[in-house]
């Protein structure tokens, strides 16, 4: 199988308009196959944040993130500050950008990453099988200048207000997130963030269409999430799956109405010197309904050296990963085939 068969391949939201029934190869995952075994009686925790502001309540959320992180990287959390009519908002943009026709939507079409912009595709890459989704990223929501918000969609006329306010309420709580994971290393709450200022942030939205052979294909391929957390919105549509190694079955991930799901990547994993790990996950494809994520990115900036803080490493635990720029790490990562494991291509 060449790279052309893959540069070639006819988007999803085509096939699916065609009506086919049959996969063509280039989305066809061989590799990963999906017969993985799946557990159904776990799942990731939920952590409330509600008590965050008593002093006992917040006591015992560090507890509970500390343990979240370490045994799962994934968690959800409810009452977090992030209200319904926003997220109701970006719902609503995000589906009625994905429901323009395509020639619309391929205004904004690019097959390479483009490091700022907004971009709409319907591949991540060319050369490996295709993932069945399409998907729209806003390239950078922070630090926000206006001539980056001139690229973000102005279709539908609401996206723009939508997405940014969408993105102001979820860094709010990102910073929640990341105050109590570092209380909840022994660290002082402002550690992690000062360690990252001035934590860039981007959108990505995946729309995945239902498949005629959903068995076949992935909606994403099994990866690691190369920046430091990601908060993510999801429907009812189920698909998303996390396991916490390679001989651990899959665990569907669902949320309560109005939570969101909380986990971290990579450069957490290297921040902390593998205290707490980035865990990987993947998407399977729906024979019926469509579904839809929106992933909001922090990342630390491109020229950001990316190591272990000094605090996890001493004479018994030494640095397991050489310093790097975040932009290396991001070269790196792309060009890894698997998007797992990149951490440990670092190791020192
Ligand atoms: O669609 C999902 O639920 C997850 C998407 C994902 O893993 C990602 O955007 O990195
Ligand atoms: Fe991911």
């Amino acid at each position: 199988m060449g790279t052309l068969l893959y540069a070639q391949a006819v988007p999803v939201p085509t096939l699916v308009e065609q009506g086919v029934t049959k996969v063509p190869e280039a989305y066809v995952c061989f590799s990963d196959g999906f017969s993985g075994e799946v557990q159904d009686e776990e799942r990731i925790p939920v952590i409330d944040l509600l008590d965050l502001e008593s002093s006992h309540g917040r006591q015992r959320i560090v507890g509970e993130i500390e343990r979240a992180s370490r045994e799962w990287g994934f968690f959800q959390v409810t009452s977090h500050g992030v209200s319904e009519e926003t997220m109701e908002g970006i719902v609503r943009a995000a589906l009625e950008f994905f429901g323009q026709p395509m020639e619309q939507r391929m205004e904004l079409f690019s097959g390479e990453p483009k490091m700022n912009g907004t971009r709409y595709g319907t591949r991540l890459d060319e050369t490996g099988v295709q993932d069945w989704r399409d998907f729209l990223v806003v390239g950078k929501c922070h630090p926000l200048s206006e001539e980056t918000f001139e690229t973000w969609p102005s279709n539908p006329p609401s996206f723009r207000s939508a997405a940014l306010k969408y993105c102001q309420e979820i860094r709010a709580l990102a910073f929640k997130v990341i105050s109590l994971a570092s209380e909840s290393l022994g660290l002082r709450p402002d550690r992690l963030e000062r360690e990252f200022d001035p934590l860039d942030q981007l959108l990505l939205f995946n729309r995945y269409l239902p498949c005629p052979q959903p068995d076949l294909v992935l909606g994403v391929r099994s990866h690691c999430d190369q920046g430091l957390l990601n908060i993510l919105l999801i429907d009812d549509v189920p698909g998303l799956q996390m396991r916490k190694n390679e001989e651990s079955p899959w665990v569907p991930i669902s949320t309560n109405r109005r939570a969101l799901v909380v986990n971290f990547g990579d450069q957490m994993q290297i921040a902390t010197n593998k205290r707490y790990k980035s865990f990987e996950h993947r998407v399977l494809a729906n024979p019926e309904r469509a579904r839809l994520s929106i992933s909001s990115f922090f990342n630390p900036a491109v020229e950001a050296t990316i190591k272990p803080l000094p605090e996890f490493v001493d004479a018994d635990h030494p640095s397991r990963y050489r310093p790097v720029s975040f932009g290396e790490y991001v070269k790196v990562y792309m060009a890894r085939r698997l998007r797992k494991g990149t951490p440990e291509s670092l190791e020192s």
